[in-house]
């Protein structure tokens, strides 16, 4: 990665684990949601697309992170991210090899070298489809490391209401801690609020204990009102956590939309006073992006916000990046991806 122009403060030494995993912040209280403010979403201003833009290119180019203090970061990345499989081929093979990767996400030659010791550097959660819930759940029992199910039709959100709670309802009987929720995308184009709210709410129900991460499928939105709307309509119902995509959009996650989900996360927070969590995901492969998520998240939200409670990444294939960055941190040598195997 290149070395930086302007360096923002170290977050973490390489040595600190995130407070929400090592157990050191108070428990945010849960969004309970509320009713649904049609007035509020009419106040909302135009969303300025080119000022978002520049703010985004601003935030990448001029906010950047000292050289040593990268390693620390790509840490507490790995430690934000829920790793992801959500293919059509997958097994409970290929789930297994997942959660074996999420309990060893480094290889003890880079552990020994970034002097980690006996600190765990694990992600916060794997993420799978449905059926693979009880395989991971068996899989990760005694590690801490959550169970995040794509549930509610994933990826287009177009069953039936009642087929898609049901799916949460068995994700959350097979151990699933967190369900990620897919909402169809026409209720959106139609601005049809109140339906949108009550299927949230449905969801939110259905969840009971699990967290509720909600999905905009934003590439598919058309214009950043929309996300911006749908961000908080979401909250409104009850979102633990507001994502952006699917990783099957042909536009995933960027920064322009980040940008307007954590400020609607910020006007929630300011009216009623709950933090809502973010999670960018699809697309995001590289260390380099996900550092540039992570200066977002600080100038935009707030230190607070770079914990596992209140940001994830969505990913993949990030942490094999991350595992090659690392490696050429402390070898000054990059090696071929396949030597960071996944799943
Ligand atoms: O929710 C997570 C995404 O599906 C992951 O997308 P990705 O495969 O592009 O990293």
């Amino acid at each position: 990665m290149s070395t930086p122009s302007r360096s923002i403060s170290s977050l973490a030494s390489v040595h600190t684990l995130p407070k929400a995993v090592a157990g050191g912040l108070d428990e945010i209280p849960r969004n309970p949601g509320m009713a649904l403010d049609l007035g509020w979403l009419e106040d909302m201003r135009a969303v300025n697309r080119s000022a978002l833009e520049r703010r985004a290119t601003t935030l990448t180019k001029r906010r950047s992170i000292k050289a040593d203090n990268q390693a620390a970061w790509l840490l507490r990345a790995i430690s934000l991210m829920d790793l992801t499989t959500l293919n059509s081929n997958d097994t409970a093979d290929r789930v297994e090899r997942l959660c074996a990767k999420a309990k060893h996400p480094l290889r003890a030659d880079l552990i020994a070298g970034l002097g980690l010791g006996d600190t765990l550097i694990r992600p916060a959660a794997v993420c799978v489809y449905h059926p693979f819930v009880a395989t991971a759940v068996r899989a990760l029992e005694g590690t801490g490391i959550h169970i995040a199910a794509v549930s509610t039709s994933f990826p287009h959100g177009l069953a039936p209401l009642e087929t898609r709670i049901a799916e949460i309802r068995a994700s959350v009987a097979d151990g699933a801690d967190e369900i990620d929720v897919v909402i169809p995308r026409g209720l959106v184009f139609g601005a049809r609020w109140q339906e949108l709210y009550d299927e949230v709410r449905r969801f939110r129900e259905a969840c009971g204990d699990a967290h509720l991460k909600v999905i905009l499928g934003t590439g598919d939105l058309a214009t950043l009102r929309n996300v911006m709307l749908a961000s908080m309509v979401s909250m409104m119902a009850g979102a633990d956590f507001i994502k952006t995509s699917t990783g099957k959009e042909s536009v995933n996650a960027t920064l322009p939309v980040g940008l307007v989900m954590t400020r609607a996360i910020r006007s929630y927070a300011e009216r009623t006073g709950f933090k809502i969590g973010f999670k960018p995901a699809g697309g995001i492969s590289t260390a380099k992006s996900s550092l540039d998520w992570l200066i977002l998240m600080k100038e935009e939200l707030g230190r607070r916000w770079l914990e596992p409670d209140l940001f994830r990444f969505g990913a993949s294939s990030l942490l094999t990046d991350i595992e090659r960055q690392l490696e050429h941190h402390l070898t000054g040598r990059y090696s071929a991806a396949h030597r960071h195997a996944m799943a």
